[in-house]
């Protein structure tokens, strides 16, 4: 098909099970945890422990995690991260045609093939591709970029490609974390300590130059000054570890632990670095966090949903997509 005017805008994220079953929480964790950019031992080290031990005790148990969240229509991170594609490309059309959405997973399904014919239907030349993770990381946004880049290898021809990097710190996305906060604290009545709690990574991992938690630390600070938050109203911390080494600090699990002995026992969690809600938020936060922390004293317990597909949301990726594809938005009103 001749190459059409239109821009693809692929939206990747991490990638969820097909279903809440061992079997299928196996496939995705055996695809997952064998992409060396999210566990970088050497394979001759890590394969006999991945496929000898994790594969054979994780997929059970978490298959019943993933229970508790299924929704009717799927994973969370799949029917959330559908709704929020749609509503951007409402959002987009209401400026112009000339932009076609599409997600993608780094792992499982949809994969950026499927993404691929999407664009290909319409004649698609150029595609700006944006990982739905808020603050950069080799194991998560480069993940997304070398599975992008690996549907490539064998294509004779490439589209354009504008590769977006990440917005920990841009205004709308600090604007809608606020807001999200604001409207928390008016529905439930007072204004509470806010916990801020981020996806960890191997502490190995930023000391070898990943700016994870550089970013991290970007927007709790910003996300604390736009609220007025003085240092002892707000608490930065990582959740879900994952295996021996250590992983950045201060743990979720342990400061949360701590918190009512020091007189903090009203809490509201937030967990800027996921986009969408999916398991580490509905339940690890949700339910582990919170049963950590009332069972150590702690009184009032609420999670702050992810921005999912909310107007604040939408209006942060159409801002996102509208201010980094003008040149090429110029180039189809000049033809
Ligand atoms: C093993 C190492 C892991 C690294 C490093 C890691 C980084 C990382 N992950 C996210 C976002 C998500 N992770 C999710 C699930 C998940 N993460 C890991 C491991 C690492 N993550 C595992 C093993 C799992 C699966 C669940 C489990 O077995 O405990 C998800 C949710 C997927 C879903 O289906 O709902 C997301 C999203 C970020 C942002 C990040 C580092 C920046
Ligand atoms: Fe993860
Ligand atoms: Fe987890």
């Amino acid at each position: 098909m001749e190459a059409s005017k239109k821009i693809g805008v692929l939206m990747m994220n991490l990638g969820t099970p097909e279903a809440p079953t061992p079997d299928a929480v196996r496939k995705y964790l055996k695809e997952f945890l064998s992409d060396r950019r999210v566990v970088d031992l050497t394979p001759i080290l890590w394969k006999p422990i991945l496929n000898g031990i994790i594969l054979n005790i994780r997929p059970k148990k978490v298959a019943k995690v993933y229970q508790q969240v299924w929704m009717d229509e799927g994973s969370p991170l799949f029917v959330l991260g559908n709704r929020l594609r749609d509503a951007v490309q409402v959002a987009l059309n209401e400026q112009s045609d000339d932009f076609v959405v599409a997600t993608a997973m780094t792992y499982g399904t949809p994969t950026v093939e499927d993404a691929a014919k999407t664009f290909r239907k319409v004649g698609v030349s150029r595609i700006f591709v944006i990982p739905m993770y808020p603050q950069f990381s080799g194991t998560t946004t480069a993940a997304a970029f070398d599975r992008l880049m690996n549907s490539l290898k064998k294509c004779p021809e490439w589209p354009a490609l504008n590769l977006y990097h990440d917005y920990a710190d841009h205004p709308l996305y600090i604007d809608a974390l606020a807001n999200s906060v604001t409207r928390q604290w008016k529905e439930q009545g007072e204004k509470r300590h806010l916990v801020l709690s981020y996806h960890g990574i191997p502490k190995r991992y930023v000391t070898n130059g990943d700016p994870y938690a550089r970013r991290c630390e970007k927007t709790s600070e910003l996300l604390a000054e736009k609220l007025g938050l003085n240092k002892d109203e707000w608490t930065h911390v990582y959740q879900s570890r994952f295996g021996r080494e250590e992983w950045l600090q201060p743990y979720a699990d342990k400061t949360l632990a701590t918190m009512p002995k020091q007189g903090i026992k009203r809490v509201n969690v937030i967990s800027p670095a996921f986009s969408i809600d999916c398991i580490e938020t509905l339940e690890e936060v949700t339910l582990e966090l919170g049963d950590e922390f009332k069972n150590a004293g702690g009184e009032a317990f609420d999670y702050i949903s992810a921005l999912n597909d909310s107007a604040d949301h939408v209006a942060l990726y159409k801002d996102i997509i509208l201010t980094n594809t003008v040149s090429w938005q110029n180039e189809i009103t000049s033809v």
